[in-house]
């Protein structure tokens, strides 16, 4: 194991991503949040997903290169057209203005199009906070989680993530799929070969199954909360497919370019400037005392408490990054 300086790892996944097709500017962003994920530990979405970044950029299924074009949708909304590239660069286009648009009027939404995500969802949300703004994310995946009472799967594992701002430099931030586990989890678990938890998915005839293999090979993964998960993915879909025009999680088809894993769908982030709901202070000033409530009441973890203390840790550690896993980072400068 050898621990990794922060800003060495991203200059290393930035030349990977370089030398697999991607412009300066989207390495850039790429490997900023893929190494945030690694030293957050958040394991799913970091050094994880690089051979999957770049299997994808050779399928030519994603386009590295892409330009995203920011389009004027009103007063309160921005349309981005991602041009078939990754939806991080497509959000960075349109982030100064969205934030601009919803100190103006209150509000903005921004509505991202084919645009391929195969990340964390929180860092599409706490730079918001950290300027003040609520910030909602919602992005749909590709079809392996099935609905209730359904024969096949129809939703993505559809993250939601939701950041504001708690005062000082402080916010509160969430991130979660629709479905009990991330697919990537069911990857890992596969790979490491450990069971799922009861109710995370069926296996390819339907049954309920704790075998990753299964549910990775024509099974399906189940929404968190029945029914009540169920409605947040199909939420997701209607904000991040039908508001964006981008596709639905079950419209998504790379069968033409084997080896891509990034879904090409769309993205919807909702900002709102809580000054003018009163005051941006007291409305910090709520959110702190909502978290002192749960912590009085006796709720220990917060979300996002493990992320920040990770971060914290790996920000004076360096980041830990097996030696295996080096070495195959550095195979991927000589694809
Ligand atoms: N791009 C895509 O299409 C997809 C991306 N993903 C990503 O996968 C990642 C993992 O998702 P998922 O497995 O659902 O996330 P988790 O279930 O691990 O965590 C969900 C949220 O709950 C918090 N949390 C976890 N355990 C506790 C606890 N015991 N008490 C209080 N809070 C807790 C986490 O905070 P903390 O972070 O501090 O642990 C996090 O904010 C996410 O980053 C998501 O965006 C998932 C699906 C699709
Ligand atoms: O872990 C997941 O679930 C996903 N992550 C990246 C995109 C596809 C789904």
């Amino acid at each position: 194991m050898t621990h990794m300086d922060f800003d060495a790892l991203v200059a290393l996944l930035t030349r990977i991503f370089i030398a697999n097709g991607a412009s300066a500017m989207v390495a850039d962003i790429l490997a900023r949040n893929c190494a945030g994920a690694e030293r957050d530990g958040a394991m799913s979405h970091g050094l994880f997903r690089m051979p999957g970044y770049v299997a994808t950029l050779q399928s030519g299924w994603v386009d590295g290169l892409a330009e995203p074009v920011v389009e004027d949708g009103g007063a309160s909304f921005l349309r981005v057209d991602a041009a078939n590239g990754f939806a991080q660069p497509a959000l960075a286009a349109a982030a100064p203005l969205a934030m601009e648009k919803a100190r103006a009027t209150g509000a903005c939404v921004v509505a991202i199009r084919r645009s391929h995500h195969f990340a964390a969802l929180w860092p599409d949300v706490e730079p918001f906070a950290e300027a003040g703004l609520v910030a909602i994310a919602m992005v749909d995946s590709m079809a392996v989680v099935v609905p209730p009472g359904a024969r096949k799967p129809v939703y993505g594992t559809n993250p939601l993530a939701f950041a504001a701002p708690r005062g000082g430099e402080k916010i509160v931030v969430f991130d979660q799929a629709v479905s009990v586990l991330a697919h990537g989890d069911v990857q890992i678990a596969a790979r490491e070969g450990h069971d799922l938890p009861e109710g995370a998915g069926v296996d390819a005839a339907g049954r309920p199954t704790r075998d990753p293999r299964a549910v990775l090979d024509g099974g399906a993964l189940l929404p968190f909360g029945g029914h009540k998960g169920a409605a947040i993915a199909m939420m997701i879909e209607i904000m991040a497919a039908a508001l964006t025009g981008g596709l639905y999680s079950h419209e998504v088809d790379w069968s033409a370019h084997p080896g891509a894993q990034t879904p090409c769908t769309g993205e919807c982030v909702i900002l709102i400037d809580p000054a003018r709901g009163g005051s941006a202070a007291g409305f910090a000033a709520r959110v702190e005392q909502l978290v002192e409530a749960l912590r009085a009441a006796g709720q220990e973890r917060m979300p996002g408490d493990r992320r920040f203390a990770a971060r914290e840790k790996a920000l004076r550690d360096g980041v830990a990054v097996h030696a295996e896993m080096l070495a195959q980072l550095e195979g991927m400068l000589r694809t």
